[in-house]
């Protein structure tokens, strides 16, 4: 592994750095549509088995905006007793970001309070703040409510229609609070994340957000990523890692070969309508584990659909590990 991280004991918390590879995760449910907490026992151990650095959890690939906010509480409890419980070294970032702030504050007040590595937020999309201040204040409330646990903003515009530039959320955020660690960084725009990566002499952590542009955030000094591929091919993401700024050439070629890969397996989800359904149907494959239905009003895929898929992978190269 070229990037390495530690589990921080509590005073190493506010200044150990986030890098290397961080799968985000998805919420296995019931038959019922209740939560399926055993499934995400065994789904961290699959983690910490594989070696990760840590898991965003409760992201847009958790269906955190289709769960209650106790749901969110549970989902994060239970991630970090298993952590604990395999001994595992996984950072464990809680994304609780939510329409109102008095949401927000509460979760991350919880995920401080049940020893998340990190929390991270992104902006409300039904009342956009409009300007990068009204952005920073809104982010500094949250922030605010867990003073002890590293905070990253969490960029997707795409889905939010919030869009200032990250290296200014960055800058602003930390003269307002001392937490600012980073950002998720879901965006397309390469050169804003590049003043990120370099702002103040490189102090803050992006976790790129794209995996089809993980070899180009490498290329320029990106160190951390957080995809829901990870989930499946965790290999493709450390070979791009790890040669994505060799200066041999057949090393670069591995590393822009895993790049093609992982835009392969996106021309192969992107058939459905939503990301989460796919992926539940290949970690069921892949590792065994029953992660139920995506939440209404996310489409579920057919068995019949989720079995042609699963050929066009394996026809791919992706093996199950059963
Ligand atoms: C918005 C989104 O789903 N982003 C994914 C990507 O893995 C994403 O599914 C992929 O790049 C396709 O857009 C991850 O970066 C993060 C994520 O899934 C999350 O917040 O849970």
């Amino acid at each position: 592994m070229l990037f390495t991280t530690q589990q921080p004991d509590q005073n190493q918390k506010m200044t150990t750095r986030f890098t290397g590879l961080y799968p985000a995760t998805l919420t296995p449910f019931n038959k019922d549509g209740s939560i399926n907490l055993e499934g995400i026992d065994k789904y961290a151990k699959h983690f910490i088995d594989g070696g990760m650095d840590g898991v965003f959890v409760n992201g847009t690939s958790g269906e955190s905006m289709s769960l209650s906010i106790n749901e969110r509480k549970k989902v994060i409890e239970e991630w970090v007793a298993a952590n604990k419980k395999y001994n595992g070294k996984l950072q464990i970032i809680a994304h609780i970001g939510a329409q109102s702030v008095e949401d927000s504050k509460e979760l991350a007040k919880h995920a401080e309070s049940v020893g998340a590595a990190g929390i991270s937020a992104m902006a409300p999309a039904f009342f956009k703040p409009k300007s990068l201040e009204q952005l920073i204040e809104y982010l500094n409330e949250i922030a605010k409510a867990a003073s002890n646990t590293p905070f990253f903003y969490y960029h997707f515009p795409g889905i939010t229609g919030v869009d200032f530039p990250v290296h200014k959320v960055l800058s602003e955020g930390a003269k307002k609070f001392s937490t600012m660690r980073g950002a998720k960084f879901t965006g397309y725009d390469m050169r804003d994340l590049n003043k990120s990566i370099s702002l103040e002499g490189g102090r803050f952590d992006l976790l790129n957000g794209f995996e089809f542009l993980w070899l180009p955030a490498v290329s320029i000094g990106g160190v951390g990523a957080v995809g829901l591929s990870a989930n499946l091919c965790p290999e493709l993401f450390r070979d791009i890692e790890k040669y994505g700024q060799d200066k041999d050439a057949k090393g670069l070629a591995k590393a822009q070969e895993a790049q093609r890969k992982i835009i392969q397996l996106f021309d192969i989800i992107e058939k459905q309508e939503n990301y989460m359904s796919p992926f539940k149907h290949i970690m069921k494959w892949l590792i065994g584990i029953d992660f139920g239905p995506v939440r209404t009003p996310l489409k579920n895929m057919t068995d019949s659909e989720a079995e042609e898929m699963i050929k066009q992978l394996e026809a791919l190269g992706f093996k199950t590990n059963q």
